[in-house]
């Protein structure tokens, strides 16, 4: 049997191991030299750079420090042979100890965007995403230069939904887009007369670049329901009537699966992007993500909108509408297409 982890001080003899296991966990870029980044940590609070050792092996890393405002923590690394069973979240509770011994009041961490895994390992230990935006300036380049970052560009929204703008922003504002919303620059209602969510999505994009002569962003989106041979689909917004309210759409949706198991209530969401960098842009950009769940047998929860209520998601073991904000927007069938879009855009 393999003997207990043992968290101790990072010590020079480690840097090998350490630097291997950084590799084997993803966290080495070529602008940072973990060598360089080593002697910085062993400079400043080196008894904050700690090491889980287990059979003489060097299976975990963190680093951890405090600047007088907050506590940080970087190259948090778990052997990828080791995961789930508790060392990341050892490691942590270490590194929480030791910046509140110093009296930070806060810790505090950065995370690639795309970084899902690592996003929900933090919630389960109680991190929030906070709504700041990060920025740096880099002071010393150990290597290759990093990939420049894009500077503020503005698109035009072509929606009338409050709450697809401000899932759609927090999307985009880290990538440095700002959002605009197309009734800024008209009051005209688009008629959403496509059988496919593409052609609604480009029927609202064009419409928004015409009138606001910006770049626009289109989503058309809805829930398939597999019983309903994929209604209501591009009809969920007016589902229950023309302008609908999102009460009316959900009690005709109950109605319409009443009596139905559990088995046969099988549901996806569906948002299909749509980006033209003007109103007679031939190559639109356009990505697709999907969202699958299934409908509850009655509404739960009060966050999110449209049929967020009724959907249920089984790896979280909750409805849409029970997931904070943020997470919703991690892994909703709108983040999926937009992670999708992003990887379109040039860098
Ligand atoms: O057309 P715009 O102005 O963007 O806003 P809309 O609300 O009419 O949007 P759609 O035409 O794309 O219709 C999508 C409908 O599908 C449902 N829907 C889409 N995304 C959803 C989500 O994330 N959560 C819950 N319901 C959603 C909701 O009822 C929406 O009204
Ligand atoms: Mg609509």
């Amino acid at each position: 049997m393999p003997e207990a982890v043992q968290i101790r001080r990072f010590v020079p003899d480690d840097a090998g191991a350490v630097i291997a296991l950084w590799q084997a966990c993803g966290l080495t870029r070529p602008w940072n030299d973990p060598q360089r980044d080593i002697a910085r940590k062993l400079a400043q609070q080196a008894e904050g750079f700690l090491v889980a050792v287990q059979d003489a092996r060097i299976v975990g890393s963190v680093m951890a420090g405090y600047d007088g405002h907050r506590g940080w923590v970087n190259y948090l690394a778990a052997d990828p042979a080791l995961r789930h069973q508790g060392l990341g979240r050892q490691l942590m509770a270490a590194a929480e100890a030791y910046v509140a011994s110093l009296g930070a009041p806060k810790m505090n961490l950065q995370l690639r965007e795309d970084n899902t895994g690592a996003a929900l390992f933090y919630e389960r230990l109680g991190y929030r995403r906070d709504a700041v935006l990060s920025y740096g300036k880099r002071l010393v380049l150990d290597g290759a230069a990093p990939p420049p970052a894009p500077l503020a560009q503005t698109l035009v929204l072509a929606s009338r939904n409050q709450k697809k703008l401000a899932e759609l922003q927090a999307l985009l504002a880290p990538r440095g887009y700002a959002l605009r919303l197309v009734s800024e620059f008209s009051d005209e209602d688009v008629e959403e007369t496509g059988e496919s969510f593409i052609e609604n999505a480009l029927l609202k994009a064009r419409h928004a670049a015409r009138v606001s002569g910006l770049p626009a962003l289109a989503d058309d989106s809805g829930l398939e329901v597999a019983a309903l041979g994929g209604a209501p689909g591009v009809r969920s917004a007016r589902y229950a009537a023309e302008r609908a309210s999102d009460a009316a759409n959900n009690e005709k949706l109950l109605h319409a699966l009443a009596g139905l198991p559990e088995a046969q209530r099988s549901a996806r969401f569906v948002s299909v992007l749509v980006l033209l960098r003007h109103a007679q842009d031939p190559v639109p950009l356009i990505a697709q993500g999907f969202w699958p769940g299934r409908i509850l047998e009655a509404a739960q929860g009060a966050n999110g909108f449209g049929y967020d209520p009724l959907f249920y998601v089984p790896e979280l073991a909750r409805s849409a509408a029970e997931l904070p904000a943020e997470l919703k927007n991690r892994v909703s069938h709108r983040a999926r297409a937009m992670h999708s879009l992003l990887r379109q855009l040039p860098a």
